[in-house]
């Protein structure tokens, strides 16, 4: 196998319609053959397509899929899937109820053996309208998988009414401005999830409004715009020890400009990792950095000074 194959990660709080999610989607993409990674098999009801279970614990659908169970570390579930006889162009990954999708979208990306098999295509979140103010009490879990989300579906409306609805998808966009959030009836949409990766972060940071915070609650984002250009060592400085070595920022998404290229840069962060990819040329365009950051207890001042001193 030697192309690069897209990464979908799915994830939500318990009972969010994940499995259903997951079900739709290979239902719809009859074409594709997808690895499906789930915590635990049985999970998928999709047992009646079952052919045979092969030795390596992978099993083998009929419409070509594959479906394995996450019992061990993500890593090695991976690797098995690479040197197994299976063909696959898709792998998606169904997060436990209560996972931090970062750790997940941190081995794809930042692994050095995955990075050249595997690209991360998108983080779907799966919010459930009727009880989602209830689990984000609970812990930080569904704040981190929504902050995380490319896109949020908000599902189950039919059971909940309009203006719970409507909370649900301000307090969701406050956590992560830059995310979509589609509402939803069993986890059903007309909007593309699979190969996202081209929507790109360019344009869910140009919808983002500059300095924007949420309200009160612990996770916040905030967005910065600078005109001038970077000083790279000084940026990489600060990126390393922002987001490397401090916890409070567990996602942030960037567009930086440095005089020094004539390309624009896409800063990703997940978890403690961060990587820079070359992007698109500037060509007319105005020339901009653009950050968004989501973590906890973040100082917005701090963040904005620590930038600002890596301008040229
Ligand atoms: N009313 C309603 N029920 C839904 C909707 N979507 C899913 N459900 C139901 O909600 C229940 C949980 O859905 P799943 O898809 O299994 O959720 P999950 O996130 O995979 O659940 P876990 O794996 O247990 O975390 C099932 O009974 C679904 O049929 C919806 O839009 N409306």
């Amino acid at each position: 196998m030697n192309k690069v194959i897209p990464v979908t990660i799915l994830t939500g709080y318990l009972g969010a319609g994940k499995t259903t999610l997951l079900n739709n989607l290979i239902e719809k993409h009859q074409d594709k053959n997808f690895a499906v990674v789930e915590n635990e098999f049985g999970d998928i009801s999709i047992d009646d397509k079952l052919v045979n279970r092969s030795s390596e614990g992978i099993y083998e659908l009929s419409n070509g899929c594959v479906c394995c169970s996450l019992n061990t570390e993500l890593g090695n579930v991976l690797n098995k899937l690479l040197v197994s006889k299976h063909d696959f162009d898709h792998v998606l990954i169904e997060a436990t109820g209560v996972a931090d999708p970062s750790k997940i979208a941190s081995l794809i990306l930042q692994d050095l053996h995955f990075q050249s098999v595997f690209r991360l295509d998108g983080v779907i979140c799966l919010v459930d309208g009727v009880n989602f103010f209830q689990a984000l009490e609970k812990d930080d879990v569904l704040a981190r998988q929504v902050a995380y989300a490319d896109v949020v579906l908000l599902n189950k409306i039919d059971a909940s009414d309009s203006e719970e609805l409507k909370n649900c998808e301000e307090r969701i966009l406050s956590t992560n401005p830059f995310t979509k959030v589609v509402k939803t009836k069993n986890a059903e949409t007309d909007l593309p999830l699979l190969d996202i990766k081209s929507s790109g972060i360019e344009k869910s940071l140009n919808s983002v409004v500059t300095g924007s915070s949420s309200k009160k609650h612990p996770v916040k984002s905030y967005s910065f715009e600078f005109d001038k250009p970077f000083d790279p060592q000084k940026l990489q400085m600060w990126l390393s020890f922002n987001l490397q070595m401090d916890n409070r920022i567990f996602r942030a998404k960037g567009i930086i400009y440095l005089s020094e290229t004539s390309n624009k840069l896409v800063l990703q962060s997940v978890a403690n990792d961060y990587i820079i990819d070359k992007g698109d040329e500037w060509g007319n365009e105005k020339k901009s950095s653009k950050f968004v950051f989501i973590g906890k207890d973040l100082d917005r001042n701090i963040i904005y000074e620590g930038l600002e001193n890596c301008l040229n």
